[in-house]
């Protein structure tokens, strides 16, 4: 034990260290038959884990050990080295599934955190190698050229033509299969809600939301950037639409459970070499996966491949940075090849590209930057970071939805020029004939249904997010407000006399999550209603939402609320819409206060019980299969709105009547 690492874990630190775990592992056979035989190397090179080579006359294994604490950090940065188990199990699941684009698992320690592995040593890591291929290149030269050049410098390994098409195809062959041979289409619903919860990686997920979705888009220690992005940086952090295309990205992360996913798949976790004369292509460190959105390990890939073309541009080598380009287009028409007539397939490619744009923004301002553009001289890195921010703020602004349309187009040389717009789930959608339902009341959820769920996320949750302390201490007396941070201690298991900034770190934690906490919401609707009152933010609805209501409530159909966002903001949210006061249209208002919890049934018997209606005589739309579930149960009619880019777009709702838009029902009075 170092002085560094918690009582019982025993770090791997020397060569002797990792010969004796094999010989004390029994895995010494399959290196040398003796210790003295063999040698080891360290070769460190991924953010989290150490990884050693043993070598000797018998063979070669790796051996990863994860430390209890971010590799590249060090100690101050604690983390949970079980995560290792994580990797192990996924390992597993991609033998069974592409044993060919991983490395063979030799064995697996759960107590020490180790994982021996087949030596992929003869292999580099494609992000080295795209490195190596600019600084090989002279400039005005291809690589053919230089490889040949007799003034190379002699110290330097000759630059192999890779061939980053094929390296492309591979992967996006492997994040074809693997989330396909992992969907609930093909395992059924049993088999898959197991595979979710044996998945789960919350962990390394939660990593992924603060270093990939949250630090970089605010002031934080772990950002930096290259001085050329100094005004870029000041205007992202004010940048609303930024802000909701990323809390869009944000939530389908932590929603959308599509098929197993890497999670992490940048070119610093493939391995590219020959082997008997051929290209072989490996995928490894999965140590991120879970089931997720398939778009992000297809985006990750992208925005990497798309960053080292942003730096051969930079040097000049433009040939290298179409060969980069095609690695985009292969993987994308691999993967396609998969899923290829599956419904999910636009929704996938879409959704890719806001994950490019994340992965692609925290290289250029968080807290992991890429070697590709970091080896650059001081002005290309700059010019190439210049480019890379740009980029990365062009597919961000893509997944807004058609309410919110991108600010600009498509950089010319960008592979996604060629993307699709707007497309639909055609399985669950009725496309022709409106779905035609007589209802007394009907009742609106807003987020996701009449309203974008990006725009509550980002501008509203912004909104609320710096005044929250200042709002405690001010309404301290308000009865409300007191019950609220009352509520907050107790659900967060606070001490009694908490400080507020104790309490609004949980309530920052909260709306990380989306958490649709009774306590919050009070707090935030007192605080939204004050920046309505003020003119300072205005509501959203989607383009179908408004007409429909109108036209509905002229035909003698009762409309009401039943929203999580307390009362006191659904009021203004109606007054203050693009289109005007609202407020004339809705009768009555209904919360997780007055009503109850929208996933349990009992709450609409409340509000069916406030209305004086029967359950077959209310309506609910929603885009929650929980609030489907519920208001179905309660004896309601319900609609459930799968719109694309929403939370919940691809989600199961059960048997209900799916629609993508307001015009695709009509709905007259009972
Ligand atoms: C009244 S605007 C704020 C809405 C809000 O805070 C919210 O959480 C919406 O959730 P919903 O139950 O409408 O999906």
């Amino acid at each position: 034990m170092t002085a560094n690492t918690p009582a019982g874990y025993e770090l791997l630190e020397t060569g002797r260290d990792v010969t004796s775990y094999l010989r004390d592992s029994g895995l010494l056979p399959l290196v040398a038959g003796e210790e003295s035989l063999v040698t080891v190397v360290e070769v460190t090179a991924g953010n989290m884990n150490r990884v050693f080579i043993a070598r000797g006359p018998a063979g070669s294994v790796a051996i990863k050990q994860a430390p209890p604490w971010v590799q590249v950090a060090g100690p101050g940065w604690p983390i949970d080295p079980g995560r290792i188990a994580s990797e192990a199990r996924t390992y597993e699941r991609l033998a069974a599934r592409v044993p060919e684009s991983i490395p063979t698992i030799v064995h697996f320690d759960e107590l020490r955190h180790i994982l021996v592995m087949e030596d992929l040593s003869d292999l580099a890591v494609v992000r080295d190698e795209l490195v190596r291929e600019l600084q090989h290149v002279p400039l005005g030269k291809s690589v053919g050229e230089a490889t040949a050049d007799a003034g190379a410098p002699s110290s330097a390994r000759p630059v192999p033509a890779y061939d980053w098409a094929d390296v492309g195809d591979v992967v996006g062959r492997f994040i074809g299969e693997l989330s396909m041979s992992t969907s609930r289409g093909v395992l059924g619903d049993v088999a898959f809600e197991l595979l979710v919860e044996s998945a789960a990686n919350p962990e390394l997920c939660g990593l992924t939301v603060d270093v990939v979705l949250d630090e970089p888009y605010r002031a934080h220690e772990h950002n930096h950037w290259h001085p050329a992005l100094d005004s870029r940086v000041r205007d992202l952090y004010a940048d609303v639409e930024a802000r909701r295309a990323v809390a869009l990205v944000r939530s389908r992360f932590k929603m959308a459970k599509q098929g197993l996913v890497h999670g992490d798949l940048h070119t610093g976790s493939v391995m590219v070499g020959y082997r008997g004369g051929s290209q072989v292509t490996k995928i490894f460190d999965p140590e991120f996966s879970f089931v997720g959105p398939i778009g992000l390990d297809l985006g990750l890939f992208w925005a990497n491949m798309e960053i080292a073309a942003i730096a051969a541009g930079a040097v000049g080598d433009h040939a290298a940075a179409a060969a980069r380009l095609e690695a985009v287009t292969r993987s994308r028409a691999a993967f396609a090849a998969v899923w290829r007539g599956d419904s999910l397939l636009p929704v996938i490619e879409r959704e890719a590209r806001g994950f490019a744009g994340v992965e692609m923004m925290r290289r250029a301002v968080g807290y992991s930057h890429a070697a590709d553009i970091e080896s650059l001289s001081p002005a290309q890195a700059d010019a190439a970071s210049v480019e890379l921010f740009d980029t990365a703020l062009e597919h961000l602004r893509s997944v807004l939805s058609p309410s919110h349309p991108p600010a600009s187009t498509t950089a010319p040389h960008s592979p996604f020029t060629e993307h699709e717009g707007p497309s639909r789930v055609t399985d669950t959608i009725p496309t022709s004939t409106p779905l035609s339902v007589r209802a007394r009341v009907l009742v609106l959820d807003l987020e996701g249904t009449t309203s974008a769920a990006g725009f509550i996320l980002g501008d509203l949750y912004d909104y609320a997010r710096p005044r929250l302390a200042a709002w405690l201490d001010d309404h301290a007396s308000d009865p409300a407000i007191a019950a609220a941070r009352a509520q907050v201690i107790q659900d967060a298991r606070l001490p009694a006399d908490a400080t507020t900034c104790e309490v609004v770190a949980v309530l920052h934690q909260w709306m990380a999550d989306d958490v649709k906490a009774t306590p919050l919401k009070t707090i935030q609707g007192q605080i939204w209603a004050e920046g309505f009152a003020r003119d300072e933010i205005s509501s959203h609805f989607f383009g179908d939402v408004i007409p429909k209501l109108r036209s509905w409530h002229d035909e003698g159909v009762r409309l009401a609320v039943f929203s999580s966002g307390s009362v006191a903001s659904q009021v203004p949210w109606f007054r203050h819409s693009p289109d005007g006061d609202l407020t004339g249209l809705i009768t009555d208002y209904f919360d997780t206060v007055n009503a109850g919890p929208k996933k349990v049934a009992s709450s609409y018997d409340t509000i069916a019980n406030a209305l004086g209606a029967a359950g077959p005589e209310l309506l609910f739309f929603t885009d929650n299969p929980g609030e489907v579930a519920a208001a179905a149960e309660a004896g309601w009619q319900v609609v459930a709105f799968a719109r694309e880019g929403e939370p919940f777009f691809e989600s199961d709702f059960g048997g209900a009547s799916v629609v993508a838009s307001f015009d695709d029902v009509e709905v007259s009075a009972l």
